[in-house]
């Protein structure tokens, strides 16, 4: 679809609007007819590690990264990260998520003196262990979301994870000037992490990308960002979700001042990325970021829109870790989540972390960590009951 046109799809309003999400349904329900699951809304019942908060990044709507001084320790042991993945095991999770700062040892002494007496590399040599312990211990499965990973670190992350994911979060180069939310953070240089997504794709690593909205990119740069998302996914295959996540502004960030997505541009957004999505890619909408704070009703309305939009993922959601990039904002209980789900005509239902396609198909599980997998998918490649 030309540029000018996804456009003016993401500027939709009213009855414009309204158009736009019933052709989004629609195409949703082509996905899931062509995925063989008609009817099913999915999610991730998961417990969050977040190995480290320190990161040699600077992106200005992010609470998450922090300083050497706040933290107890500059990344998590061993010991408390199998703590978490357990608890996670007793309450019938099958994901432990990895997200963590970028290569803080570019920036903090600290993360370096830490890896270091413990005989680590890098950071993300100590992910591989973290995550080649948690599928020991627990036969839970890691999704790692590290930042950019070169083709070597995808390589040596391979063996321990059957997916990844990394935000290409925005293509506009503005947000990386001074003023911008990228600003500081050369990690989130676009082509940079354009390169990095390629790179997955060239590895065979089922992957999870998706874009921020409200940042301060144009409709035209929201427009390019999931026009390249679209073809990457049509050139590698390997793009089993695509999140489309609202910014919401956090008290004690640089862009505390900013107002949070408006919800109407923020569901053309995930109208859009479903109609550009080529078939068997996921589109998700994370569930605790819909509504007012606090208010239920706001939020199921929300979600109700989220699913007219066209989703068929809410993500990772847990009984056990608050969110750490959002922590003001609590997961909705699984029940008020299937009854959303329930109203809007869908059964749901939990999914592993690496979606059915990608283990049917040959060539994207590594042969280390298959037999996790098989241990916990049902016929249909979700989630058996644990
Ligand atoms: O709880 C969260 N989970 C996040 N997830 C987790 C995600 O919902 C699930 O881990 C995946 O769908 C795999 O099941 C991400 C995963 C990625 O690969 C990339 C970005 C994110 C972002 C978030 C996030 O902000 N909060
Ligand atoms: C893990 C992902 O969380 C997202 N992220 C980081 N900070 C915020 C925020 N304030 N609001 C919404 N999403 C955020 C980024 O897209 C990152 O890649
Ligand atoms: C906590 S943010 C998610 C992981 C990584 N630091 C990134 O921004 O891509
Ligand atoms: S969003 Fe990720 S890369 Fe940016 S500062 Fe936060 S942790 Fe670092």
């Amino acid at each position: 679809m030309p540029t000018d046109d996804v456009v003016r799809l993401l500027a939709a309003r009213g009855e414009e609007l309204e158009e736009l999400l019933d052709r989004a349904a629609r195409r949703r329900d082509a996905h899931l007819e062509h995925e063989g699951r008609p009817g099913v809304v999915t999610y991730s019942p998961k417990v969050f590690v977040p190995l480290t908060r320190l990161c040699r990044d600077r992106c200005h709507y992010c609470t998450f990264a922090t300083v050497p001084g706040r933290v107890p320790a500059a990344y998590l042991e061993l010991d408390e990260v199998l703590d978490i993945a357990r608890a996670g095991a007793d309450q019938g999770c099958a994901e432990v998520l990895f997200t963590l700062g970028d290569r803080p040892e570019a920036r903090w002494r600290a993360a370096g003196d830490w890896l270091t007496a413990r005989g680590y590399t890098s950071t993300i040599d100590y992910v591989r262990a973290a995550a080649q312990a948690v599928l020991d211990e627990t036969g839970l499965l890691p999704h790692l979301n590290p930042g950019v990973m070169t083709p070597d670190e995808l390589a040596v992350l391979r063996p321990v994870a059957p997916s990844m994911g990394m935000m290409l979060e925005s293509t506009s180069t503005l947000l990386i000037e001074p003023g911008g939310a990228h600003f500081g953070s050369p990690d989130k240089d676009p082509a940079v992490r354009l390169e990095a997504i390629a790179d997955a794709g060239r590895a065979r690593v089922p992957f999870t990308t998706g874009i921020l909205v409200g940042i301060g990119e144009s409709l035209r740069d929201r427009a390019e960002s999931l026009l390249a998302l679209a073809r990457l996914a049509e050139e590698y295959g390997h793009l089993q979700e695509v999140i489309v996540q609202n910014f919401r502004a956090k008290p004690d960030t640089a862009m505390r001042g900013e107002p949070d997505a408006e919800f109407d541009e923020f569901v053309a957004a995930v109208a859009v990325a479903r109609l550009l999505m080529p078939l068997g890619v996921t589109v998700q909408a994370p569930p605790n970021l819909a509504g007012e704070l606090g208010d239920a009703d706001d939020a199921a309305d929300d979600q109700a829109l989220l699913l007219r939009a066209g989703i068929d993922d809410w993500g990772g959601v847990s009984p056990v870790t608050p969110d750490h990039v959002n922590p003001e904002r609590p997961w909705p209980g699984l029940d008020a989540l299937a009854a959303v789900t329930d109203r809007a005509g869908f059964t749901l239902r939990p999914r592993l972390t690496v979606y059915p396609r990608f283990q049917r198909e040959a060539g994207w599980i590594d042969p280390a960590v298959a037999p996790v997998v098989g241990k916990l998918a049902d016929a249909d490649g979700l989630a058996s009951p644990q």
